[in-house]
C-alpha cells in the first residue's frame, strides 16, 4: 500500500498535500505526527508542513495544517493558495470562486490561470484583530509593547503575528532575535515575528520566523497579510494594495476593512509514501 501526496508551495512556503476528499488516509490522532516525520527534509519528504483536503459541511472543501513541531494552525495563508490550487486542478472547485473552510473560518478564495499558464489567488482573509484578547496578548486595547528594546505591533489575521519595523531586514539576526518575541509571556499561545522593512508609499520588504516551524520560512501569507495591515494602519503606507516582498516572492495584500492577499502557487512534484 501507498500514500500518495502533492508537494506545492506558494513563495518557497512549502507543503505535503494529503487528499482525503474520498475518506481519511491519515487518521486523526497520526495527522500530527505524520507531519512531524515527512517535513523533516532530510528522513522525509521535506515542508514547512501538511495540508489535508477534505469535504466540508460548511464550506466547498476543508483546510488543515499541520506543522513540522506537531502542532495545528488555524491559517495558513500561503498553505491555502497551494489547498486552492489543487482544489481548482483536481475539479473540487466547480467555480472560480469557492469556498475553504478553516479553523479560523470559512474564507472565499478566487483561483485561476492567466494567459501566460500561471496559477493566482485571492483569498479574503476576513477582518483583521488588532485587540490584545483576540491575538491573543497580555495587555487591553490594540496591542503594543516594547519588548527587548523593540517596539512590538500585533494582529490576528487568523493566527497570531507580532510586526517589527527595522531600517533594514537583511541586517536582523532572525534565530537570535525572533524566539525572544516569538516565546514571550505577553502572547499565551505563542506568535508568529515579522520584521518589515519599508521601502516604498506602499510597498514593503519582511522576514517572517514561523511558530510551528521554529525557523525563518522563505514567505508567510498571514504574516504578509499582518505586517501590511500595520503598516497602514500605523500611517508607515499608503494605498488600498500593499506590496509585501518576501525572501521567496511577492503578495500583494488589500487593505480595507477585510483584508486579502493575492499571490501564487505551484506544484512542485507528486508522489508516493510507501508502507
Ligand atoms: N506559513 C503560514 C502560517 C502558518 C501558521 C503559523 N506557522 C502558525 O503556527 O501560526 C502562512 O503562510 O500564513
Amino acid at each position: 500500500m501507498t500514500i500518495a501526496f502533492t508537494k506545492l508551495h506558494g513563495n518557497g512556503n512549502d507543503f505535503i498535500l494529503i487528499d482525503e476528499m474520498a475518506g481519511t488516509v491519515i487518521p486523526d490522532d497520526m495527522k500530527a505526527q505524520f507531519a512531524v516525520s515527512y517535513c523533516d527534509r532530510r528522513f522525509g519528504i521535506g515542508g514547512d508542513g501538511v495540508l489535508f483536503i477534505s469535504p466540508s459541511e460548511k464550506a466547498d472543501v476543508r483546510m488543515r495544517l499541520f506543522q513540522p513541531d506537531a502542532s495545528e494552525a488555524e491559517m495558513c495563508g500561503n498553505g491555502i493558495r497551494c489547498l486552492a490550487k489543487y482544489a481548482f486542478d483536481n475539479n473540487y472547485a466547480k467555480t472560480k470562486s469557492f469556498s475553504v473552510e478553516t479553523l479560523a473560518g470559512v474564507l472565499t478564495v478566487r483561483a485561476g490561470y492567466d494567459s501566460e499558464g500561471d496559477f493566482s489567488a485571492t483569498i479574503d482573509m476576513g477582518v483583521p484583530a488588532y485587540d490584545s484578547a483576540a491575538i491573543p496578548a497580555i495587555g487591553s486595547g490594540d496591542f503594543s509593547a516594547e519588548i527587548e528594546g523593540m517596539t512590538v505591533y500585533a494582529a490576528n489575521t487568523g493566527v497570531p503575528h507580532a510586526v517589527i519595523f527595522v531600517e533594514d531586514v537583511e541586517a536582523v539576526d532572525l534565530d537570535a532575535v525572533a524566539p525572544k518575541i516569538r516565546h514571550n509571556a505577553l502572547f499565551p499561545k505563542g506568535t508568529n515575528v515579522n520584521f518589515v522593512q519599508v521601502t516604498g508609499p506602499s510597498a514593503i520588504t519582511i522576514r517572517t520566523f514561523e511558530r510551528g516551524v521554529e525557523g525563518e520560512t522563505l514567505s508567510c501569507g498571514t504574516g504578509s497579510t499582518a505586517s501590511a495591515l500595520i503598516s497602514a494602519k500605523i500611517g508607515k503606507v499608503s494605498g488600498d494594495v500593499v506590496h509585501v516582498e518576501t525572501v521567496g516572492g511577492p503578495l500583494d495584500i488589500g487593505v480595507g476593512e477585510r483584508a486579502t492577499m493575492t499571490g501564487p502557487a505551484e506544484t512542485v512534484f507528486v508522489g508516493e509514501i510507501p508502507l
